[in-house]
């Protein structure tokens, strides 16, 4: 008793709840979500969490392990702690399991942060937009050529994620690191060795377990699973230092023919290889060993998971949504009528795809949580429940834990009247004001390369393509809803699977 309350003393007596393990503690983020343990989704199963402590900033205090946090769903409180020289930072132990590899952007803090945000945002330009675009279609075309859609009136898919998540890859392989992939490769040669694109699936598939097991667990646990997982990271060590050095090699020759490597080396990890290359001639503009291959690894696992769902996601709404589908088809056959070719130049005018992108993000954010440490003492000043119209401010304390939940902010029914309904209506002219990709200095670098990735591959996969839901026999489409319209939360939140069926457009 005398710990809880110190603790809510600590934390500014801001309402909340007692759990018995921090939900962002190992045991009490591995532990599902029940009436004794908050778990990471429980924002996900406890949607009146912030209507019931009638605020919407919360406390929440473990009782046996992991120290207490703030969990906040305020757009305004969430915009205050994201805005330039906001008094907040990352905690160093949030961003552990993204540092796998080696320290990166995302992990990073302060002059370390800013120098990496330095060298690799000129990567993302309207050059490398219109790449990604290009990347898109080609991918597209080569899905549709070697699974042999062109051959079938309808096409039954039993999870649309494992499409998604390849045609990502092969935008992030070819777009972020100058490497393309082909869509026929096997996943093993026949000596059974495994392709590039089945080390990064390896990769991202085990990252929950690479974090929690010890070093000690692959050498002396018997476990197949183990032993995948290992050979994983083994091998996209070996594949990132590969690539390195042949693009460190690229670098040394251009620059030794006096060519303006700003200006011709655009692709991310040409930059970031670059950067490494200038070493301690310019300090401001260099990265250590460990950040080139913790930076490498951040791109294809943030350039082709969070992707990825968000495609799949998309589809699956419309599937469920005919109506909404049938309003999409109209306004591609707009944009591009029949016997046009779709070009990146009419990314802009295809607003309506991405609204519908937009409101599959919202409803199924993939960056679900924005950690932050207060650096200072500071005020939260937002929005009453209890009292409409006036505003609730709490003193939180330099040190405190607080978390960005954007499942919270993206269910806030004060900010999306309607929370639980998939309506792409919300952004239309709206575009500009989506949070699920974070904002202020520290927004989604990748937003951009994202979302033209994603309208690229929709455009053209609906414009001859209608999605259906893949039911089983006598299933409904609320049970097919019930069953896969649910949240995984790892690393980023996901849909587990979505099994889905193509009728070819007459
Ligand atoms: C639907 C797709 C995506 C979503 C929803 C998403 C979401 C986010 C969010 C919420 C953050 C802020 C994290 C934080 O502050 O803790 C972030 C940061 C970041 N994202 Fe994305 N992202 C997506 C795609 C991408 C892609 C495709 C790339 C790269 C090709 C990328 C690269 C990054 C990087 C480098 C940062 C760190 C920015 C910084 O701290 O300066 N993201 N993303």
């Amino acid at each position: 008793i005398f710990e809880i309350r110190s603790a809510y003393k600590r934390i500014g007596h801001i309402p909340g709840f007692i759990t018995t393990f921090g939900p962002m503690s190992i045991i009490g983020s591995t532990l599902p979500h029940t009436w004794w343990n908050a778990g990471l989704s429980f924002p996900w199963h406890d949607r009146d969490v912030y209507k019931r402590h009638q605020s919407e900033v919360i406390s929440i205090i473990p009782l046996l392990w992991g120290a207490p946090v703030i969990y906040i769903s305020s757009i305004e409180v969430a915009k205050q702690m994201m805005a330039t020289n906001a008094a907040f930072g990352k905690p160093p132990e949030a961003s552990r399991a993204i540092e796998i590899l080696g320290p990166n952007i995302v992990s990073a803090d302060g002059e370390t942060w800013k120098r990496q945000r330095r060298i690799a945002a000129p990567a993302f330009n309207q050059k490398s937009y219109q790449l990604v675009w290009e990347e898109t279609k080609r991918s597209f075309l080569q899905m549709i050529d070697h699974e042999n859609w062109g051959d079938k009136d309808v096409v039954t898919i039993p999870d649309f994620n494992t499409y998604t998540r390849k045609i990502a890859l092969f935008v992030i392989s070819a777009c972020g690191f100058g490497m393309p992939l082909d869509w026929s490769e096997p996943a093993q040669n026949e000596r059974g060795e495994w392709s590039n694109r089945e080390i990064i699936t390896q990769v991202s598939l085990n990252i929950i377990t690479k974090f929690i097991a010890p070093a000690w667990a692959y050498k002396l646990i018997p476990s197949k699973h183990l032993k995948k997982v290992d050979h994983a990271y083994k091998s996209i060590e070996s594949l990132l230092n590969r690539l390195i050095s042949s693009r460190g090699d690229e670098v040394k020759k251009r620059r030794a023919a006096d060519e303006d490597l700003d200006d011709t080396v655009r692709d991310v990890f040409g930059r970031l290889v670059q950067a490494q290359l200038q070493g301690s001639s310019n300090p401001k503009m260099s990265l250590s060993d460990t950040e080139i291959v913790g930076n490498a690894f951040l791109m294809l696992f943030a350039g082709h998971e969070t992707t990825a769902h968000s495609m799949a996601a998309t589809l699956a709404f419309l599937a469920l949504d005919t109506n909404e589908q049938d309003k999409l088809l109209a306004h591609i056959q707009e944009v591009v009528p029949e016997g046009k070719d779709l070009v990146f130049e009419d990314y802009d005018k295809l607003e309506g795809v991405l609204a519908c992108l937009y409101e599959a993000i919202r409803l199924f954010p993939a960056g679900y949580i924005l950690f932050r440490d207060a650096r200072e003492d500071v005020v939260f000043t937002f929005p009453s429940i209890k009292s409409p119209g006036q505003d609730d401010a709490y003193h939180i304390k330099k040190g405190t834990s607080t978390i960005v939940d954007m499942v919270g902010l993206c269910y806030n029914d004060r900010l999306y009247p309607e929370p639980l309904k998939y309506m792409p209506s919300r952004w239309y002219g709206n575009t500009d004001r989506i949070f699920a990709f974070s904002t202020g200095p520290r927004t989604c670098l990748g937003m951009k390369f994202a979302t033209t990735e994603a309208v690229c591959f929709l455009t053209h996969l609906l414009r001859d393509w209608r999605v259906e839901l893949n039911l089983k026999d006598g299933e409904t489409p609320a049970q097919w809803k019930e069953k896969y319209m649910k949240a995984d939360f790892g690393i980023t939140l996901t849909l587990s699977k979505v099994p889905l069926k193509f009728v070819k457009r007459k």
